[in-house]
């Protein structure tokens, strides 16, 4: 795991961005897993500004989300379709038709999970799995308790989460109560994992990232395991580490 330090969140946004256009260039047909949430939008800001800037194509570029509410359409304003549509797929070259968001108002929620697969498969599965941190360690929408071995699966959130996350809706009782996430045995698979994490409100998460024994518990735990993952925090969210467990600190370019 390659822990790197930001200044900031502007700075550790547009160090992810690079990151990003890195696979997207040095790959023919690109896969991307990408992640919503709060923490990835200035990522998101950073590529869009720089395909304005013609600094990258999206064109041969296929993506994959993580995760989505079970019961919100397309359309609906807290889908994570309708997150990707505003905060990256409208404002780049991307073909649409290469955009994947697990479905989450299907009949068939096993067959949604089961094609979901197939689909990464046929692609000949994700070269860089962006992800977010949630705050009891999940990972995607895989919660505490998830076993490591899992597919891309339905879950019930937990609590917290649905605490966390209701305020992007109008009261709690409005944060659905499952969702369709990618299975943790699914991230592993990708060939790079870049973990972001940014303020305050995350430092303990990362601390038990770094310190904590590999546990279910504590889904995100399972990162160790794979060789080649880059985390990168802004200082609030690595104030609890200390120098050694630090690879790299970077200041703005
Ligand atoms: N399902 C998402 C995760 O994919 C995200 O990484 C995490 C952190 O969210 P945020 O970046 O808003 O803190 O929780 C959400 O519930």
């Amino acid at each position: 795991m390659n822990i790197i330090v930001c200044q900031n969140y502007d700075h550790l946004s547009d160090y992810a961005k690079d990151v990003v256009i890195d696979t997207i260039k040095t790959k023919d047909k690109p896969v991307l897993g990408l992640a919503t949430g709060s923490t990835p939008e200035g990522m998101y800001r950073a590529l869009i500004k720089a395909h304005q800037n013609n600094d990258v194509s999206f064109k041969h570029v296929t993506s994959f989300n993580l995760d989505e509410y079970i019961g919100l359409g397309k359309d609906d304003p807290n889908s994570y379709h309708h997150f990707m549509d505003e905060h990256l797929f409208n404002h780049v070259d991307i073909d649409q038709n290469e955009t994947f968001v697990p479905p989450g108002n299907t009949d068939d929620h096993e067959k949604a999970c089961r094609d979901y697969e197939q689909n990464m498969h046929h692609h000949d599965n994700l070269d860089l799995q962006v992800l977010g941190l949630g705050i009891n360690g999940h990972i995607g929408f895989n919660e505490p308790g998830t076993p490591f071995d899992t597919r891309t699966h339905m879950i019930e959130l937990d609590d917290s989460t649905r605490e966390a996350n209701a305020r992007f809706f109008d009261s709690i009782d409005d944060v659905p109560t499952h969702a369709i996430t990618m299975g943790i045995e699914t991230i592993m698979e990708s060939k790079q994992i870049l973990l972001l994490a940014s303020g305050d409100s995350k430092k303990e998460a990362v601390y038990r990232l770094l310190n904590g024994e590999e546990t279910p518990d504590f889904p995100a735990s399972i990162l160790h395991r794979h060789k080649n993952v880059t985390v990168i925090l802004d200082r609030d969210a690595a104030s609890l580490l200390s120098v050694e467990q630090i690879d790299q600190v970077v200041g703005p370019k």
